[in-house]
């Protein structure tokens, strides 16, 4: 928790309890249902908490706003962001409806109601959204097809609508086509050595019907 306040110090009380809460709660539905891997859930606040609040690093959402997370497994970065994001709307798709599970019940217990979640494949959803984010869910190519028609036509953050991706590693090839694109280094925001090659992927998207 001290990793969160040391890149996020102005948290409410709130927030604090909320984010001190994931740790026993992911833990205890780790037993249960497998959210997170076994060797990533003694790191959560490094490898998932923190690295989600990343993408909070290059954009702070304007109350309102609406944000989609594509594949978001145990909460990934949704959660997080919708902790320090409280005025925002976060709604979580995800394919496989038992990891859904865990995070309404999740969500329930810290009293986080601004968190919707959708068990379905993300084609299928139908809403329009000022930033979808995601994390470890297809390369760039095949989301963009996904998320086709889903950016909202107006824009109320001094970032313009798109995605927001987390990722690491070389991308060169996969995101040559973009000419749009913007890495942003999470080494330039956070010092410890797990962001050295994850960045938060970019791309501005206009509205298409
Ligand atoms: C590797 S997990 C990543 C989970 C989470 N984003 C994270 O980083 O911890 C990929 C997730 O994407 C989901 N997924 C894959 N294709 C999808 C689609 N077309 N629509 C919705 N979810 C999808 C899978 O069910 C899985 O939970």
């Amino acid at each position: 928790m001290d990793l969160i306040l040391k890149y996020f110090p102005n948290l409410t009380e709130t927030q604090i309890k909320q984010f001190e809460a994931l740790e026993s709660l992911y833990n205890d539905w780790n037993t249960k249902v497998n959210v997170i891997s076994r060797k990533d859930i003694d790191e959560l606040y490094i490898r998932h908490v923190l690295h989600s609040l990343g993408i909070a690093k290059v954009v702070r959402f304007t109350d309102g706003s609406s944000i989609l997370d594509v594949g978001t497994g145990g909460g990934f970065p949704g959660v997080p962001l919708a902790i320090l994001f409280p005025n925002c709307q976060f709604h979580l798709v995800d394919s496989i409806n038992k990891k859904l599970k865990v995070i309404n019940a999740i969500c329930d217990t810290i009293e986080l109601t601004n968190v919707k979640t959708t068990h379905s494949r993300v084609e299928a959803i139908d809403g329009t959204y000022d930033f979808i984010v995601s994390r470890a869910v297809t390369a760039m190519p095949e989301f963009t097809k996904w998320i086709k028609g889903k950016i909202a036509k107006k824009q109320q953050n001094e970032l313009k609508n798109g995605i927001l991706y987390l990722k690491g590693g070389d991308l060169t090839e996969e995101l040559k086509n973009y000419t749009a694109v913007k890495a942003y280094l999470l080494s330039d925001y956070f010092e410890e050595a797990f962001f050295d090659t994850k960045k938060v992927i970019y791309l501005p998207l206009k509205y298409k019907k």
